[in-house]
């Protein structure tokens, strides 16, 4: 099953008398589970395309499904979202006066039966995303940026969203940092059957099934023989 599908989508944004068309007829499709990156210059749109598939912004012609769903006909997106979606950006949004487990276990009864095993899954996600146990009872100020996104990644992965979502997600990770996360990332998403779709400028991401590029108001397959060799 498809996870996303697009078909001859147009968006365009207008400010004042100046139009810019950031997509024209554009079509493409992502499978359900699998990890997608797509790369694009500055302003080419790549925030927009994901903002178009968690239907917080429409586009202008065009259909897009998501979940077997056009997202024309959702009634109550913020629910949906909510319950399908996890969407990240390069800024954290911690709050500051939780500690890393709260911001994980925020919603939570801790009167009820399954408390101890959110606690321990969130122990889990923690762990694996390398944040130690001493760090648990820290504010999140007391973390460096790279850790904060990392406590914002496990978060969303508590919600077990079906498409995990991530803008630029790894902007501000040294190289090193950007592999571990994705190193964890494949791990976790390929197990629950994710899909994943990470936009960056560069156009390599040692662990997408598929690399598009976003390239004259399109979505192109990116092929590069050199990085291939290097996957094979
Ligand atoms: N709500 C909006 N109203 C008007 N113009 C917008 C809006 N959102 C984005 N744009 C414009 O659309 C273009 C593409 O923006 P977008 O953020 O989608 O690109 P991007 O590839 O993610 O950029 P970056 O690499 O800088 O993050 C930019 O010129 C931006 O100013």
């Amino acid at each position: 099953m498809y996870a996303i599908e697009a078909k001859n989508v147009s968006k365009k944004y207008f400010r004042g008398n100046h139009k810019n068309i950031l997509f024209e007829d554009m079509s493409f499709h992502v499978i359900e589970g699998e990890i997608v990156f797509i790369s694009g210059e500055n302003k080419s749109g790549k925030s927009t395309l994901l903002k178009m598939i968690a239907a917080m912004t429409p586009p202008n012609r065009g259909k897009i499904e998501v979940l077997g769903k056009d997202l024309l006909f959702i009634e109550n997106r913020s629910d949906w979202r909510l319950k399908h979606i996890g969407f990240l950006t390069s800024e954290d949004c911690l709050i500051p006066y939780l500690t890393i487990q709260q911001q994980l276990l925020m919603g939570q009864d801790d009167q009820k039966s399954d408390f101890e095993i959110f606690t321990e899954e969130a122990n889990y996600i923690l762990s694996i995303l390398g944040i130690r146990e001493k760090q648990l009872t820290q504010l999140p100020d007391q973390l460096s940026k790279t850790e904060q996104l990392k406590i914002t990644l496990a978060r969303a992965l508590m919600t077990n969203p079906r498409i995990l979502l991530l803008d630029d997600f790894t902007k501000f990770f040294n190289s090193d940092d950007r592999f571990d996360i994705y190193c964890t990332l494949i791990q976790f998403v390929k197990k629950q059957n994710i899909t994943l779709i990470i936009t960056g400028e560069t156009d390599q991401c040692p662990i997408a099934d598929r690399i598009l590029k976003l390239e004259n108001k399109n979505l192109v397959e990116y092929v590069d023989n050199n990085y291939k060799a290097l996957l094979h």
